[in-house]
C-alpha cells in the first residue's frame, strides 16, 4: 500500500480534521516536487464505524478498514505516519455518530444496550471495539518522546498565556482512596519463562468460570493484577459527597473513561448513583424498567426519562431538583446548558481536566458560571498523589510563571499496550463473591485475589522489549538534551518494584556517564520536578503509560497553555516513525465556534512540528536530501510564524487556523527560496514565495471576510467533503498559487 517515500497523514475528527482540509493541500503541494508521496488514511470515528459493518451497507457505501491497515503498517520499517488526535468515543458519542450516519442513509444497526440474541451480541461487540480509545493503542508500536521544542518554549516564555493566581487558603484538594483500591491491592510478578495463562473465577458457591483463556506471555514480561472494592469505593464516594457539601466546595470527578473504557465507566456510574442516592433509592425500579445505565453518565438517565409518562417524569424531575439542592454543588461542563461533570463520561477527562483546573487557580465552574474551589475526586490512588503534590506546591508558592518556568519533556512507556491502558480485555466486573486467580500452563497460581460482587478486577501486562526500548530512549534523550531524567516509579508499589529491577539491570547497558538519572516515587518526583520548574530548570520525566498521558498534559498546559503545541514522536520498535501531532484532544468546542462564527481557533503547531520530523525521518530512511531541505525550511517557517505571532486568534474576524496555514505556506516557500542546498527546489519556490507575498493582503481578505456568520459543513462526525472543502479553503488566490506548484 505504501512505499518508503510515503507519508500517511491521518484523517480524524472534529477540529483537527477541519484543519486538515486546509493544511493537507499545502503539504501535498509543497512535498510533491521532492518525490514525497502524502496519502491519507481515514481513522475518523465515522469511518471506523462504517468499516466494521460492510454487511449492512450498500456496495457504494463500503469503506476500507484504514485503522487495520495502519495497524499492520506500524509493524513495518517503512511506516511513516502523521497521526492527528481522534475521538475516543464514549457511548453517548458513539450513539450520536451512529444516528448521524443513519440519517445520511447508511443502514447501520442501533447500538444494542442490552443485546437480546446472538445477532445483537455480535453488533454490540463490533461497536464495543470502536468504543473508547481504540486507535492509539493499535498504532503505538513504540514508546513516546514528547517535548516542547525550543522555539515553542521560548515563544511561550515571551508570550505567556493567562495563569490563574493561587491563594494559600484555597480549599481545593484531591480526594483519593486510602484502602481497597487498585493501588492498594496490586500484586505483580515477572515471568522467568514464557507461558500461557488463564484467568479463573471460583465462586464461594462452587461455581467456576474462565474469565480469559490462552493468554500468551513472554519471558521477562511483567504482569500485575489488582482489584477495586465496590464497597470501599461506595463508602469513599459517600464520604466525599458529604465532605464537599460540608466544606462548600464543588464536587468534581476526574476519570479516564475513554482510555480505561471498561473500568472507569463503572466507577463513573457508582459516582452518579452515590451522588443521586435518594433518587435511586426511590426510583431505582423505574430506572431499571427503562434501561437507565448511568455508567454512560447522568445524561443517560435524563434521556431515558423521555420514555416515561409525563406525570412520572415530572415527579422524577422534581426529585432531581431536590437532589441538586440537597447535595454539594457540582462542577459544571457547561453552566448555561446545565451540563454537569456527571452528565457525560467523556466530557471531563483527567489528563486535561486536572491541569485545566490547576491553571484556573484550582477552581472549576459552578452552576452560576462562576469559579469556585473544588474537591477533585480521583478514586484510585495510584496516580492521584501527583495532583495533590502539585496543588500543595501552588498553595505554598503561588501559580507557576510561564515566562520563567522550566520545561518537563516526557519519555513514556507505551509500546504494545503497556500497563493499564492495555488492560481492557482483562478487566472484569465481578458477579459474585469468590476468588480470581491467574494460572499458568503448568497449573501454578501466579496471582490470586479474594473478590466480592461488584468489584472490578483487572490484569495488566508489559513486555520486556518495550521496557528495554524505553530505558534506551530515556538515556538517549537525557544525553541529547543534557537534562536530568527522573524515572517516576514507586518502590512500594508492586508493579513499579518489578520495573525498578529492570531499570537497574538495563541501565548499565548504556553509557550514562555524566548524566543525572534517578528513580523517585511519583510524589517525590513531582516535588523534585516542580522545585526545578520554578527555578527555570528542565527535567525529563520518564514514566509508565498512565503518567505519560497525565504528565504530557499537565506540564504543557501549565507551560504552554495547551498540549497541542508539543512535539510528540513515537519511534516505532521496528524502525518506522509515528508522529503524533501535539499531545491533546480533538477540541469539540472549536468545531462549535466554526459552525457559529466560521472561525476555527485550532492551532496547527503540533501538525507543523510533526510534519517536520516526519520529513526528516523520511529523508534519512530513503536517502532523500530534498526531504531534509523541506524539513529544515519548515522548521524555519514555524519559528518565523511564532516570532511574527501568526498563530490563530480566538476571536472571529481575526486570523484563524486557515490564516495561520497561509502564513506557514508563505514562510515555508520563502525558506525554500532562500536555501542553497537544493537548487531545483529553490527555483520552484522562488516564484511561489513571491506570489504568496504579493497577494498577502488579498488572501487575508478572502480568508477573513467569510468569518462572523454561521456556516454549514453538512455533518459533525461525517462532514460533507465538498462543503467542508469550501469552508476550509475560501481563498481562491491561495488555492491557485498552491495549484501552480509543479
Ligand atoms: N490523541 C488523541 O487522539 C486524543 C484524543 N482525545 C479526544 O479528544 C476529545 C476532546 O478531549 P478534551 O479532553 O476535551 O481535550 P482537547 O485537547 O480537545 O481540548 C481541551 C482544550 O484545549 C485547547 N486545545 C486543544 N487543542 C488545541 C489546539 N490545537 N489549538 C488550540 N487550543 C487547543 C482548547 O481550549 P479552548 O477551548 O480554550 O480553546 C480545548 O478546548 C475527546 O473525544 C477525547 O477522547 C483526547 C486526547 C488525545
Ligand atoms: O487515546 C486517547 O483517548 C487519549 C490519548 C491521550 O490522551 C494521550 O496519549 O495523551
Ligand atoms: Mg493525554
Amino acid at each position: 500500500m505504501s512505499n518508503t517515500s510515503t507519508i500517511i497523514y491521518t484523517k480524524t475528527d472534529e477540529a483537527p480534521a477541519l484543519a486538515t482540509y486546509s493544511f493537507l493541500p499545502i503539504v501535498k503541494a509543497f512535498t510533491k516536487p521532492s518525490g514525497v508521496n502524502v496519502e491519507t488514511k481515514d481513522i475518523s470515528l465515522a469511518n471506523r464505524i462504517l468499516a466494521v459493518f460492510p454487511d449492512f451497507l450498500k456496495d457504494n457505501q463500503k469503506v476500507s478498514d484504514d485503522l487495520a491497515l495502519l495497524g499492520e503498517l506500524v509493524k513495518k520499517p517503512e511506516a511513516n505516519i502523521i497521526k492527528l488526535p481522534n475521538i475516543s468515543a464514549s457511548i453517548p458519542q458513539l450513539k450520536d455518530a451512529i444516528e448521524e450516519l443513519q440519517s445520511k442513509g447508511y443502514n447501520l444497526p442501533n447500538y444494542p444496550d442490552e443485546p437480546k440474541n446472538d445477532s445483537e451480541k455480535d453488533i454490540k461487540s463490533r461497536y464495543d471495539k470502536i468504543k473508547g480509545s481504540a486507535v492509539n493503542p493499535v498504532l503505538r508500536e513504540g514508546n513516546s518522546d514528547r517535548r516542547a521544542p525550543k522555539a515553542v518554549k521560548n515563544y511561550a516564555k515571551k508570550n505567556p498565556h493567562s495563569m490563574g493566581a493561587w491563594s494559600s487558603d484555597s480549599k481545593t484538594h484531591v480526594a483519593t482512596m486510602d484502602a481497597g483500591d487498585f493501588a492498594h491491592n496490586e500484586k505483580s510478578v515477572t515471568l522467568n519463562k514464557a507461558t500461557t495463562v488463564s484467568i479463573e473465577f471460583k465462586g464461594n458457591n462452587g461455581n467456576t468460570e474462565i474469565l480469559k483463556n490462552n493468554l500468551n506471555l513472554l519471558q521477562g514480561e511483567i504482569i500485575d493484577a489488582t482489584v477495586l472494592s465496590k464497597k470501599a469505593l461506595i463508602q469513599f464516594l459517600e464520604t466525599q459527597v458529604k465532605d464537599a457539601k460540608d466544606k462548600d466546595v464543588l464536587f468534581s470527578l476526574h476519570m479516564k473513561a475513554t482510555m480505561m473504557k471498561v473500568s472507569d465507566p463503572i466507577i463513573f456510574g457508582h459516582a452518579v448513583k452515590v451522588f443521586f442516592k435518594d433518587l435511586f433509592a426511590k426510583h431505582g425500579e423505574t430506572f431499571k424498567s427503562i434501561g437507565v445505565d448511568v455508567n454512560n453518565g447522568f445524561g443517560n438517565l435524563l434521556e431515558k426519562l423521555e420514555e416515561l409518562p409525563s406525570d412520572k417524569r415530572k415527579e422524577i424531575e422534581q426529585d432531581i431538583t431536590v437532589a441538586y439542592k440537597n447535595g454539594p454543588a457540582l462542577a459544571m461542563v457547561n453552566s448555561d446548558k446545565g451540563i454537569t461533570n456527571l452528565h457525560v463520561p467523556s466530557d471531563v477527562i483527567i489528563d486535561a481536566s486536572m491541569p485545566a483546573m490547576i491553571r484556573t487557580s484550582g477552581q472549576m465552574w459552578n452552576a452560576k458560571g462562576k469559579q469556585q474551589d473544588t474537591k477533585a475526586v480521583i478514586p484510585d490512588s495510584s496516580y492521584a498523589g501527583i495532583y495533590s503534590a502539585t496543588i500543595d506546591f501552588c498553595k505554598e508558592h503561588g501559580a507557576f510563571d510561564p515566562t520563567t518556568m522550566g520545561t518537563v519533556p516526557n519519555v513514556g512507556l507505551m509500546a504494545q499496550k503497556a500497563e493499564e491502558y492495555g488492560s481492557h480485555d482483562k478487566t472484569f466486573e465481578i458477579q459474585s463473591n469468590g476468588i480470581v486467580s491467574v494460572i499458568d500452563s503448568a497449573g501454578n497460581t501466579l496471582i490470586e485475589h479474594s473478590v466480592e460482587a461488584g468489584d472490578i478486577w483487572r490484569m495488566c501486562q508489559v513486555k520486556d522489549a518495550p521496557i528495554q526500548d524505553w530505558i534506551k530512549l530515556a538515556v538517549s534523550r537525557a544525553r541529547a538534551s543534557q537534562t536530568p531524567a527522573v524515572f517516576w516509579l514507586d518502590k512500594n508499589r508492586a508493579h513499579d518494584a518489578e520495573i525498578i529491577k529492570k531499570v537497574n539491570s538495563y541501565l548499565p547497558n548504556h553509557d550514562t556517564s555524566g548524566l543525572d538519572i534517578r528513580i523517585l516515587s511519583p510524589i517525590e518526583a513531582t516535588r523534585f520536578t516542580l522545585e526545578r520548574v520554578k527555578e527555570g530548570k528542565d527535567t525529563i520525566s520518564v514514566s509508565g503509560n498512565v503518567l505519560r498521558d497525565y504528565l504530557t498534559d499537565l506540564f504543557p498546559i501549565l507551560e504552554l497553555g495547551t498540549s497541542a503545541k508539543m512535539l510528540s514522536i513515537v519511534p516505532l520498535m521496528n524502525g518506522g516513525g509515528l508522529f503524533e501531532t501535539g499531545a491533546g484532544g480533538s477540541a469539540p468546542k472549536h468545531v462549535q465556534q466554526l459552525l457559529e462564527e466560521n472561525h476555527l481557533r485550532w492551532d496547527s503547531l503540533g501538525e507543523f512540528l510533526a510534519l517536520a520530523v516526519s520529513l526528516e525521518h523520511l529523508s534519512e530512511v530513503t536517502n532523500n536530501p530534498k526531504a531534509q531541505v523541506l524539513a529544515d525550511s519548515l522548521d524555519l517557517a514555524t519559528e518565523k510564524l511564532l516570532d511574527n505571532k501568526k498563530g490563530p486568534s480566538r476571536k472571529a474576524g481575526e486570523l484563524d487556523n486557515r490564516g495561520s496555514h497561509f502564513y506557514l505556506a508563505m514562510y515555508w516557500a520563502e525558506a525554500l527560496a532562500n536555501q542553497n542546498k537544493d537548487q531545483k527546489l529553490k527555483q520552484i519556490f522562488i516564484p511561489i514565495a513571491e506570489k504568496l507575498a504579493e497577494n498577502e493582503a488579498v488572501i487575508l481578505q478572502e480568508l477573513n471576510n467569510v468569518q462572523g456568520h454561521p456556516t454549514n459543513i453538512g455533518g459533525y462526525y461525517e462532514p460533507d467533503n465538498t462543503l467542508t472543502n469550501q469552508v476550509m479553503r475560501p481563498s481562491k488566490t491561495l488555492n491557485n498559487v498552491l495549484d501552480s506548484i509543479k
